[in-house]
């Protein structure tokens, strides 16, 4: 039975819900589990708990809701919020690592403590690298490294592998003695080695980076600033009173710490989960721990949502044939559901990688099109990283808007980045040269900068020349904006004014001194020389701007960027759009990003100089998380990975890539240091090969359920059969082939190649117009192509 439930204080209206879905929200015990295959409302529940318990005058200020990911949690906050519209408070919308955090941070305060902060990524890795590079130097004694990982010490895999290994143990609680002593149990001399680095890089970061925390620390700090410090503790447990664990099933075992320590006898809880669906396995994430945490605080029975209210009866048969393939993990009742008639679940089978694209693009842009839904009602979905490039300039090349991926290069290599630290290191040095000094470097910070400025005061009259490499690097940088030609004609150009003025320099040398000299006087050579003349400024304000009292890194690169006038001519080809578009706002991104990481810079270390900060970003070899944290954008199609599409839906969703060996992907992770095998050892998880290959397995096909279960009405998995690949076996599972058809050793031969239909995009119809313009066949009648089939 469906009941409508209004409370006088509440904003939007409520749902509908199901019978199921009411009961859940209704039930005022302390602890709930809620269960629900994908698409059945657990996060609509969510939101419902949240206002029930307002209703039942629960204060919003005491209700928190947590999820696994900063994007979810920011989304259940808009939901959150507009469902309680008008109240005066707010619940909090927490991802776990944010609840962490600010447990710490308001400790710090209390305590008078400098605010915390997170390490970032590429900051992790300066640490490590500076770790392993002292040992190398002799610094410290070198951790006892087994013989076969000597060759790959220095290599940045090799740090990503160590990375994920201390993480790893950091969140389990393992401290440096722990990791040592099951190392040497199990006969891992790796692990036995990682024990010191990991003691050291405790160290390290206390002392070289005070109150910065590495994420994965972050946890397991806040636990136990809670179970140290009781005050600490009855503050949050009386701030904090009803709980809601939305996508419990990725709780990992820090998060599972943090709340056994914070939940009290008081506060109520209400975890909502999937087993079938946790994506970040790879992250430590459990999906037995939502199960495990409700029978410790005395739950009941499980909540099972029984409805399907996203995914229509086809698409629901799919999933089901791919959620029995996962082991199940406290029963499998969430697995039958009822749902509307309809939805559509088509296989393409393609020829090579280019035609999956083409085939994709088409899809999409039909939808869009002929089917009239939005470009952001769109998703590809697609295993890993390595495969969105190549579909992502496809999708653009065809018409297909796509959004921005994240940052896959350390901000210092960004196309629109590199150029502008060229330029802001030209300017340091020119100013230095000159006598200039910036007030940041003083002598306690800058002295190399000041021995250099000493040795060449007054010995400058001309401009210093750069390296004809670095003034062609800087020309044709989007900065430069220079193609091949231009430049030619530049130096052409350059040398006939020089013949002129009767001078014997060369054109490199010619181009080296154009870079940096007064951009006014370039003023008398013709529009080619535009390039030289913009980058020429950029120095000049950058050198100006590190003249100034008080010049930070953020001043003197935002007079460079001011200088180069690029804002507006970027943002409009961004917003034009295409493939010109895309790059042009990954550019202004980038830059957007730089004055981020400049601005943290000042904030944290006020003391240091502008080539402390060239030096710094130099140094950061790993991409941070993302650029910058986008909207999403209305109007572009998502292509996303299983762990970034979790959680939200499409009305048609294309899951692309489905190879054999990409999908499932049964390589054991973490193999060169083993952090799988530590988080299978400390899980009890099985550590034979089989059983790691078995886990591997249904990790993976969940990671597949979940790009499955995105859709509302149509879902599209594509693959491709070449010499090289084959299709992975979930093309199978998805769209079982008919064995009555063939005897058994033919079956593969069965599915047809699917036939990939004309783009729908302008270019592709001028092109077939013009062929059958000038084929000699060709009568004027017939030189047409249907209305139907054109684009708009
Ligand atoms: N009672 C209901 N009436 C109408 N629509 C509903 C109801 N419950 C859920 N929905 C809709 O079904 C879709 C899926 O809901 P929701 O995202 O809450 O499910 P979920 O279980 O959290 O999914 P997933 O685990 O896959 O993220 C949403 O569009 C939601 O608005």
């Amino acid at each position: 039975m469906l009941r409508m439930r209004r409370a006088a204080e509440l904003g939007a209206a409520p749902p509908l819900l199901d019978e199921v879905q009411q009961r859940a929200v209704d039930a005022t015990d302390p602890v709930l589990l809620v269960r629900g295959a994908p698409g059945t409302g657990k996060s609509l529940v969510a939101v419902e708990m949240v206002a029930a318990a307002v209703a039942r005058g629960v204060a919003p200020e005491h209700c928190l809701v947590l999820s696994p990911t900063r994007q979810a949690a920011a989304a259940l906050r808009d939901r959150v919020t507009a469902r309680l519209a008008g109240t005066t408070s707010e619940p909090l919308s927490r991802s776990h690592q944010a609840l962490g955090f600010g447990l710490l941070r308001q400790a710090a305060a209390l305590r008078g403590d400098p605010t915390p902060r997170l390490l970032s990524g590429p900051e992790q890795d300066v640490v490590l690298r500076e770790l392993l590079a002292g040992y190398a130097a002799g610094d410290a004694p070198s951790p006892p490294w087994p013989v076969d990982l000597r060759e790959a010490l220095g290599t940045r895999g090799f740090r990503a592998e160590l990375r994920d290994l201390l993480m790893r143990a950091v969140e389990w609680g393992l401290d440096a003695p722990r990791l040592r002593e099951l190392g040497e149990q199990l006969d891992r001399p790796a692990w036995v080695a990682a024990a010191q680095v990991l003691a050291d890089y405790d160290g390290v970061t206390a002392l070289s980076r005070p109150g910065a925390y590495d994420p994965a620390w972050i946890l397991g700090a806040a636990a136990e600033l809670l179970q140290d410090d009781p005050e600490a503790l009855a503050r949050a447990r009386d701030t904090i009173r009803f709980v809601v664990v939305d996508e419990a099933h990725e709780l990992t075992f820090a998060a599972a710490r943090l709340l056994r320590t914070l939940v009290g006898p008081q506060t109520q809880v209400r975890l909502l989960a999937d087993p079938d669906s946790t994506v970040q396995g790879f992250r430590g994430a459990d999906p037995r721990l939502a199960g495990q945490l409700a029978s410790e605080w005395g739950a009941g029975e499980p909540f099972v949502l029984t409805h399907s209210h996203r995914q229509p009866a086809e698409l629901r048969a799919a999933a089901e044939q791919v959620s029995t393939r996962i082991g199940a993990v406290g029963g499998a009742a969430h697995r039958e559901l009822s749902t509307r008639p309809g939805g559509r679940v088509e296989v393409a089978l393609l020829r090579a990688v280019a035609q999956e694209a083409q085939f994709v693009a088409g899809v999409l842009r039909r939808a869009h099109l002929l089917g009239g839904v939005a470009w952001s009602d769109l998703a590809v979905v697609v295993r890993g990283r390595g495969r969105t490039a190549p579909l992502r300039r496809a999708l653009a090349a065809a018409g297909v808007p796509v959004a921005t991926p994240p940052a896959s290069v350390p901000l210092r290599d960004e196309p629109a980045v590199r150029p502008l630290l060229m330029c802001l290191d030209v300017a340091i040095d020119l100013a230095l040269g000159s006598g200039e000094r910036a007030a940041g470097d003083d002598a306690s910070v800058a002295g190399d900068d000041a021995d250099r400025a000493s040795l060449r005061a007054g010995a400058e009259e001309e401009p210093r020349a750069i390296s004809a490499e670095l003034a062609v690097d800087l020309l044709t940088s989007p900065l430069g904006g220079a193609d091949a030609v231009t430049l030619r004609r530049l130096r052409r150009e350059l040398r006939r004014a020089e013949i002129e003025a009767g001078g014997e320099r060369n054109s490199d040398e010619l181009l080296s001194a154009a870079v940096v000299d007064d951009p006014d006087r370039l003023r008398l050579l013709g529009p080619e020389a535009s390039a030289v003349r913009r980058v020429a400024t950029v120095v000049r304000a950058g050198r100006e701007a590190y003249a100034q009292p008080g010049a930070t890194a953020e001043t003197v690169l935002w007079a460079m960027w001011q200088a180069s006038g690029l804002a507006e001519p970027w943002e409009q080809r961004a917003l034009a759009g295409g493939v010109s578009g895309e790059r042009a706002d990954r550019d202004l991104d980038a830059v957007v990003a730089l004055f981020g990481a400049a601005a943290a810079y000042v904030d944290r270390l006020p003391a240091h100089g502008v080539r402390d900060f060239l030096e710094h970003l130099r140094s950061q070899d790993v991409p941070g998380d993302s650029l910058v944290a986008r909207a999403p954008d209305d109007e572009q199609v998502a292509l996303v990975t299983p762990a970034a599409a979790a959680g939200r839906e499409w009305h048609t969703v294309v899951v692309a890539g489905v190879q054999d060996g990409v999908w499932p992907d049964l390589r054991l992770r973490g193999s060169l240091l083993g952090s799988e095998q530590l988080v299978d050892v400390l899980t009890g998880r099985g550590s034979t090969y089989r059983e790691a290959q078995a886990a591997v397995r249904h990790d993976e096909t969940r990671q597949f359920l979940v790009a499955l279960t995105r859709a509302r009405e149509r879902v599209v998995v594509t693959a491709v059969r070449s010499e090289d690949e084959q299709p992975s076996v979930y093309l199978d599972i998805v769209d079982p082939l008919d064995q009555q058809a063939d005897s058994d050793d033919h079956l593969e031969l069965l599915r047809p190649f699917t036939d990939v239909p004309r783009p729908m995009t302008l270019p592709a119809a001028v092109a077939d117009l013009r062929r059958s313009l000038t084929s000699p066949e060709t009568t004027p009648s017939s030189a047409s192509v249907p209305p139907a089939t054109w684009p708009g």
